[in-house]
């Protein structure tokens, strides 16, 4: 196995800029909404360890345009934090389009983390144009934190506000992040008057009500337990312009949604290349992040590509 090259977390941390790594994510998304064979992705593999509350993910893709071949191993167990072990753990394995041979393994927590992120920012510049003044994010954990970081930075929020169920652990957040950020005890005062709300939390149970969310507001909903939709309340969803990552993928980690009669207008690729445009007159919007196998194609694929560079 000599020939597989192995790829960390901290070469990917190195060579990872948030700038460059926003049309790479805002590309895939466009690819993968045009139907066609040169980009595949099917629904995942999303296996339940149900006595240990974890989540075990296949994510295959392949891209004609980046010649790449690629299955992200994700591996998701919220009790983790308490041995200081990150919930989310992923490992990209690159093939080559070729001949199938593996070539090499990529550390993918940074790149989970980042490409989640970007793939928000790039939904809530093109679904959401009001004022951008106030930032809430629900959540303090890994998501919260790169969601916090892309976001200001994309954005200039002049507000950034941080809800969690565990109070020390926003205040430890706040206390990495290279800007001031206010904390709230309360979720429905976190989220007052909020412009953009970002939901990163294994809450099984609704985190935000459709009473708590101006008018106009738009939301990344990005955490995902055993069930997807369980951080918005249903009547948010029935007031909401609801848009997704991947409907196939959708169909199936979102069939509880459906099935309750709610209505999935299209894929964030649709709206990014214009085919389609959010209306004027909705009340809200939501992106709902699900992750998928093609941002980590393109992420890991430019990675390797330093990574092979640099050994020249
Ligand atoms: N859409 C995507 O592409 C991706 C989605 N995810 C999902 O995002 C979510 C966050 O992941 P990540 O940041 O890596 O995980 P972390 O473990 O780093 O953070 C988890 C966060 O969830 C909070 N939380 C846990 N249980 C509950 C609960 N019952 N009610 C309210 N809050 C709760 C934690 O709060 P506390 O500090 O109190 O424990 C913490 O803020 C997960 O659902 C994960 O599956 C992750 C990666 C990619
Ligand atoms: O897309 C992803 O990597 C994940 N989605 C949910 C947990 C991890």
């Amino acid at each position: 196995m000599s020939f597989v090259k192995l790829i960390s977390d901290d070469f990917v941390k190195n060579c990872l800029e948030w700038k460059t790594l926003v049309p790479v994510i805002e590309k895939s998304l466009v690819d993968i909404s045009i139907k066609n064979k040169s980009t595949i992705q099917p629904a995942r593999l999303f296996m339940d360890i149900p006595d240990k509350q974890g989540l075990f993910l296949a994510m295959p893709s392949y891209s004609e345009n980046d010649h790449a071949l690629a299955c992200k191993l994700v591996t998701s167990f919220p009790q983790n934090k308490s041995i200081g072990i990150p919930s989310v753990l992923a490992n990209i394995l690159l093939f080559d389009p070729i001949t199938g041979k593996i070539k090499a393994i990529v550390e993918a927590n940074r790149i989970t983390a980042w490409r989640t992120a970007a793939a928000s920012a790039v939904a809530t510049k093109c679904m959401h144009k009001g004022s951008k003044d106030i930032l809430a994010i629900l959540g303090a954990g890994t998501q919260a934190e790169s969601h916090a970081l892309a976001l200001k930075e994309m954005f200039d929020f002049k507000e950034v506000r941080i809800w969690n169920r565990t109070r020390e652990r926003a205040k430890i957040l706040a206390s990495k992040l290279p800007f001031e950020c206010t904390l709230f005890e309360s979720n429905e005062e976190c989220v007052k008057d909020a412009d953009v709300i970002c939901t990163a939390t294994y809450a099984k149970e609704p985190i935000l009500q459709d009473t708590w969310v101006k008018e106009g507001a738009h939301i990344n909903a990005i955490g995902a337990g055993q069930n997807h939709h369980s951080e918005l309340s249903e009547a948010l969803y029935r007031k909401s312009y609801l848009v997704v990552d991947h409907m196939e993928s959708a169909e199936k980690e979102l069939a509880g949604l459906t099935q309750m009669g709610i209505d999935i207008k299209g894929e964030i690729g649709n709206y990014l290349n214009s085919s389609k445009t959010v209306p004027e007159d909705v009340t809200c919007t939501i992106f709902h992040n699900l992750g998928i196998a093609i941002e980590d194609l393109v992420t890991a694929n430019f990675i390797y590509n330093k990574f092979t560079k640099g050994q020249k």
